[in-house]
């Protein structure tokens, strides 16, 4: 039974700001989300960002207070099932993956497992990451340099601020710079910058001149299946849908939204064990799938790491966003080599460290 509840706001600055074609962040607000059962305490993390698919910050406040209110004298279990049942109609993701978060973390200590553990009985320990560098034309080559050199071989640009042209210039310009294509590629996201003539006449380019992409994410301003059919057959690396993925999971079939990968933001799309089930459908459609995270504080991001692990891609996860942040609510899963190993401590991992 669920003995107290609560949560607390938190504003946390950005060490650089967060540039994408649909807009950016210099900090990330808040709550920090806990639950209180038998001495054990679990934690999650509430920080929407509408621009990922997200509620407000004023709906997911208002939500999570409904939400917390309910809470006391009811089974973790039962709650968590509730949640569950819910959320395929809510409009309100982040406050609910938020105290799905906090259950979560408290049924499994419970339970003496890790999150990813008690979300999978074969969730893997290790998780290969991709790097995180920003927008393509404020990048610099030091820094395509210092990912390398830290053992990224997936690392990630932003795409679509600038026109098509320049972002190929600029994309030219790095490949002949440094050598990736020897052992890294790049990861591109374009947030839903492109026309579907821009995006052809950006992904015909890309392939002639053989440039090492591994995927791009979110092409379209206007990604209908039809459309993204046509450009993933046009180009040569798996595209992506991420903010644009519908959130009704019961009726989506995987293999019919015209693109070779998912990226699931479990904050987004509303909780752990209902990402984890649309990640194993569309797995076992042969569809792949990239776990990222929000920006979110460490309570949000051992709690994504650990439902990675739980979904085992073998693709490099969008996990190594920890360093973009000046402060934190604790310690944050950071990646070494290029790989992210998760601890085998109960819960999700996380420890607050601000009181
Ligand atoms: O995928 C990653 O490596 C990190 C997460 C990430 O890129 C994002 C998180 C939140 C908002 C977005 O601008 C962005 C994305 O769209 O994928
Ligand atoms: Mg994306």
């Amino acid at each position: 039974m669920i003995e107290r509840a609560g949560c607390r706001p938190y504003d946390l600055p950005l060490c650089r700001a967060w540039g994408s074609a649909r807009g950016g962040f210099a900090r990330r607000r808040g709550w920090l989300v806990w639950v209180e059962a038998d001495g054990l305490s679990g934690y999650g993390d509430c920080a929407p960002l509408p621009a990922a698919g997200t509620e407000t910050y004023e709906a997911a406040g208002a939500m999570l207070e409904q939400l917390i209110a309910r809470l006391h004298g009811q089974a973790v279990e039962t709650l968590l099932a509730t949640l569950d049942a819910e959320s395929d109609t809510a409009t309100t993701p982040a406050a609910r993956f938020a105290l799905d978060c906090a259950l979560a973390d408290l049924a499994s200590r419970r339970r003496g497992l890790s999150l990813r553990h008690w979300l999978a009985s074969e969730a893997v320990d290790r998780l290969a990451v991709n790097a995180m560098l920003g927008t393509l034309g404020a990048v610099d080559h030091e820094a395509l340099r210092l990912s390398r050199e830290q053992g990224f071989r997936v690392l990630k640009l932003k795409v679509g601020v600038e026109t098509p042209t320049s972002d190929l210039e600029s994309l030219i310009a790095l490949v002949q710079h440094q050598s990736v294509g020897l052992d890294v590629s790049l990861r591109l996201d374009a947030n839903g910058a492109w026309r579907f003539d821009q995006a052809c006449w950006f992904i015909e380019r890309l392939a002639r001149l053989r440039l090492p992409i591994e995927s791009i994410e979110e092409p379209l301003a206007e990604p209908t299946p039809e459309r993204l059919a046509e450009l993933q057959a046009l180009a040569p690396c798996a595209l992506a849908l991420d903010e644009s993925l519908p959130t009704r999971f019961a009726t989506l079939d995987p293999t019919e939204l015209g693109v070779r990968r998912l990226v699931l933001k479990p904050a987004a799309l509303g909780g752990l064990r209902r990402t984890l089930a649309l990640a194993c459908h569309a797995q076992a459609a042969g569809i792949e799938v990239v776990v990222t995270s929000l920006v979110e504080s460490a309570a949000g991001l051992w709690p994504t790491a650990q439902l990675a692990g739980a979904i085992a891609s073998p693709i490099p996860q969008g996990l190594a966003t920890a360093d973009w942040l000046a402060a934190d609510l604790g310690q944050a899963p950071r990646p070494q080599g290029g790989w992210l190993d998760l601890p085998d401590r109960p819960g999700s991992g996380f420890v607050s460290t601000r009181v």
